[in-house]
């Protein structure tokens, strides 16, 4: 009896939760952090394809708005300070530039009353997304870095100078000594502990990068460990470890090439033996579950790579994904009158995690 009661409150409390869902989108048009040209045309073509209309079809009440997309001027002093002094960070002046408007708009959107869902551009743009979520929300925050690769290089441990690799390191506190000064960044604070961050989805990780995580005992599960565990088991264990009290503001930095090739092959590095997107899914219907989403980053979908069948695949994903984190339920959305009714879900209902 008393456990019945506990279920349906549960229940009760996910579908009001899930009713009252207000989303904000906002597109950053961004690829100087790394070399393909075409990814700043993610947002775009994401939203042809029809995310906004789809949103919109999840509940009744799907309180619903585009920001549109991110437009920045370049610091004309960084211009000539990057020739002169940063050195392995290609695009510097535009990457620093982008992000303290951008982190201006999400914290806006947060402070609105907004899950913020940003749609990339590439990786570089999370330095700008995650500073607003901290901003906005004046608390302690927890990072899911959905990725196949680790994002934490600093400049001197980059091979590449690709900023798109570095943006964990920049946003890190552990991290901070390592980094030179870097003007032009005074807005970003690295305020975020490494301890409350947790990847999903690991398969190319360089070798500095893996000495940081080893080092610092970072929450990292590769795809040996979804494997290993299946997907529901590493999004528990992750939370486990990152939000143990279940109280933080979730943020969710998904790259498009945490999933396989073959589900995503238009971004820019990708690479075989990821994520289905089955799984990717399942990620973010148990964060949805969590009732504490508060932004979502969707990065790295290049348009301009692979056939159009490749770009409609991809893009098709991407969309699955954040439906799936905004409440979209694979078994399909109970009406409102079911409240009153008795439950017969076989197999029950996911309990919340
Ligand atoms: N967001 C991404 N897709 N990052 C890929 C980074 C690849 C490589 N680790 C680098 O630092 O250059
Ligand atoms: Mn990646
Ligand atoms: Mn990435």
């Amino acid at each position: 009896m008393l456990r019945k009661s506990v279920v349906n409150l549960r229940f009760v409390k996910r579908y009001f939760h899930s009713n009252e869902t207000r989303i904000g989108v906002l597109g950053v048009p961004f690829e100087e952090g790394q070399p393909k040209v075409g990814v700043a045309n993610g947002p775009d073509a994401i939203r042809k394809a029809g995310l906004i209309e789809q949103l919109t079809t999840i509940h009744e009440k799907v309180d619903l708005k585009d920001y549109g997309n991110i437009k920045y001027e370049i610091m004309a002093d960084l211009v000539d300070e990057i020739q002169q002094n940063i050195p392995n960070m290609k695009g510097y002046a535009h990457v620093a530039s982008c992000n303290q408007k951008l982190s201006k708009e999400v914290e806006r959107i947060i402070r609105d009353g907004r899950v913020c869902l940003t749609l990339g551009g590439d990786h570089a743009i999370a330095v700008g997304t995650v500073d607003g979520h901290i901003k906005a929300k004046n608390e302690d925050l927890c990072i899911l870095w959905v990725d196949a690769h680790a994002d934490l290089n600093t400049n001197r441990t980059s091979s590449s100078g690709n900023v798109h690799g570095m943006p964990m390191a920049l946003l890190a506190s552990e991290l901070a000594d390592y980094w030179p000064y870097l003007p032009g960044m005074d807005w970003q604070k690295p305020v975020i502990s490494i301890r409350n961050v947790a990847y999903i989805g690991l398969r190319s990780v360089d070798s500095y990068e893996r000495l940081v995580i080893d080092k610092l005992g970072i929450t990292a599960f590769g795809m040996e460990d979804v494997e290993n565990y299946g997907i529901s088991t590493v999004v528990k264990m992750a939370l486990d470890r990152i939000d143990p009290e279940r109280k933080r503001s979730i943020h969710v930095s998904y790259d498009i090439d945490s999933l396989d090739s073959l589900e995503a092959p238009s971004t820019g590095t990708s690479v075989r033996g990821g994520l289905t997107l089955r799984e990717g899914i399942q990620i973010m219907e148990m964060i949805h579950s969590t009732g504490r989403l508060g932004a979502m980053d969707l990065v790295e979908v290049n348009p301009s790579i692979g056939s159009e069948q490749d770009v409609k695949r991809t893009v098709d994903a991407a969309i699955h994904i954040i439906m799936a984190a905004v409440g979209h339920s694979r078994r399909g959305l109970r009406l409102k009158d079911v409240d009153t009714l008795p439950l017969q879900t076989f197999p029950p209902t996911r309990q919340l995690i």
